[in-house]
């Protein structure tokens, strides 16, 4: 499992994350084919070597054609990425970012999300920047980042609407709920896309992960000359294996009792929590003091979503405070198969440790749209799916 760790300690932009992605391994013919999968034209992409104060950074930028890019509002943007044959996945980090960028902008100006303009060129700069982060992610294969507090900057940066003070307004409201710091340069360090990328995507912030092992160090050039490097530092590495039991994982358990509240409401709470990331959500029933009746709620969720889910908690339930345990958890590393069957595709996930098949389990939900459809038992459609799955159960039985 690639973990990426970014450390801002010089900010962050979207052209340095790109940087570092292509350090990182990315190829530069790569990047170019997939945007070439967006209706975008007349931009050129910008890929070199520096050295910034002694460091040997990537730089990356994109030269635009001003005089042929039309003005973008997010909703063409969204379409552009939605209508395109990129990834799923590509489409949905890149449309997370978006939707962070465009949901800052709007509550800075005051207007309706789909009403906001984006600042660059036909916003050009900002989709190749964004869709370009959710390309290398999938090329390098990371599936979980975590960023360091981000080093801001400070002074005054001039807009369109003239100098606004540094963090711009938009990255400001991005910074909602992230560590950030100034230390004296008088430069913009961290961009609106710099810091919608984090926001959308970061699990958590601060150190590296607990167990973390680096296995590749990366720069991503920026463009600022200043008295630190203004490099943005990308930490590839894996999640340690523990006593070969598998990867250590940094999950909290967020939990309340409840006596009080109308049980109609707990099954939206529990579509709310999942929905804001939390990885299990369960109920056990209690006796609590006066001997009343009572709903103990168990949340487990990556560190980095603590918050959403305290809010959620607090907003929805009529509890007034939450108990949060840290807990380290192992797993094996989890993959999605497709495997075909005389119904269709049905998705199977395999468990896997040290390369040995420890689990297949087909998808519970794949396999009763087929029951439901087909009219067959849902145990049959089981049975059949582990065995279209051949020579994989045969490893696991070995
Ligand atoms: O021009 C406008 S409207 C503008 C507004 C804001 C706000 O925060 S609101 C910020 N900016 C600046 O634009 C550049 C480009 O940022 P990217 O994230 O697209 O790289 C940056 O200096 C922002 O501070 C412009
Ligand atoms: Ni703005």
């Amino acid at each position: 499992m690639t973990i990426a760790y970014l450390d801002c300690f010089s900010g962050i932009s979207g052209n340095m994350m790109v940087g570092a992605l292509l350090d990182a391994g990315m190829p530069l013919e790569y990047l170019e084919a997939e945007l070439k999968k967006l209706a975008l034209s007349s931009y050129k992409l910008i890929d070199k070597e520096v050295s910034k104060n002694g460091i040997r950074a990537r730089y990356f930028n994109v030269d635009v054609n001003k005089w042929f890019q039309p003005a973008r509002n997010f909703n063409d943007i969204r379409l552009i990425i939605e209508d395109s044959l990129l990834s799923d996945q590509v489409k949905k980090h890149s449309l997370a970012i978006f939707s962070r960028l465009a949901a800052a902008e709007a509550k800075v100006h005051g207007v309706a999300v789909d009403k906001i303009h984006f600042h660059e060129v036909g916003a050009i700069d900002s989709i190749v920047d964004i869709v370009g982060t959710a390309i290398g992610l999938e090329y390098l294969g990371i599936v979980e980042i975590y960023a360091s507090a981000l080093h801001v900057g400070s002074g005054y940066v001039k807009c369109s609407h003239g100098l606004m003070p540094v963090p711009a307004p938009a990255t400001a409201e991005l910074l909602t709920g992230i560590p950030f710091y100034a230390e004296g340069i008088k430069k913009e360090l961290v961009t609106p896309t710099g810091a919608a990328i984090v926001a959308a995507l970061a699990k958590g912030f601060g150190s590296p992960p607990a167990h973390f092992i680096t296995r590749k160090v990366c720069y991503g050039s920026g463009s600022r000359d200043i008295d630190i490097p203004n490099v943005l530092r990308l930490y590839l590495g894996d999640k340690e294996l523990r006593n070969n039991l598998g990867a250590a994982g940094e999950t909290k358990i967020i939990e309340t009792n409840i006596d009080d509240l109308n049980p109609q409401v707990y099954g939206y709470v529990m579509e709310r929590l999942f929905a804001a990331g939390a990885h299990e959500v369960y109920l056990t029933s209690i006796l609590m003091k006066k001997n009343r009746p009572g709903t103990k709620i168990t949340v487990m969720a990556a560190a980095g979503k603590v918050s959403d889910i305290v809010q959620i908690l607090l907003a929805e339930t009529s509890t007034l405070g939450v108990r949060i345990l840290g807990c380290e958890t192992t797993h094996i590393d989890v993959s999605m198969l497709n495997i075909e069957t005389e119904w269709g595709t049905v998705k199977v996930k395999v468990g896997k440790l040290n390369d040995k098949v420890m689990n297949i389990a087909p998808e519970f939900e794949d396999c009763k749209t087929i029951a439901v459809k087909h009219k067959i038992p849902l145990k049959t459609i089981h049975l059949q799916v582990l065995r279209s799955c051949g020579p994989m159960l045969d490893l696991m039985l070995k």
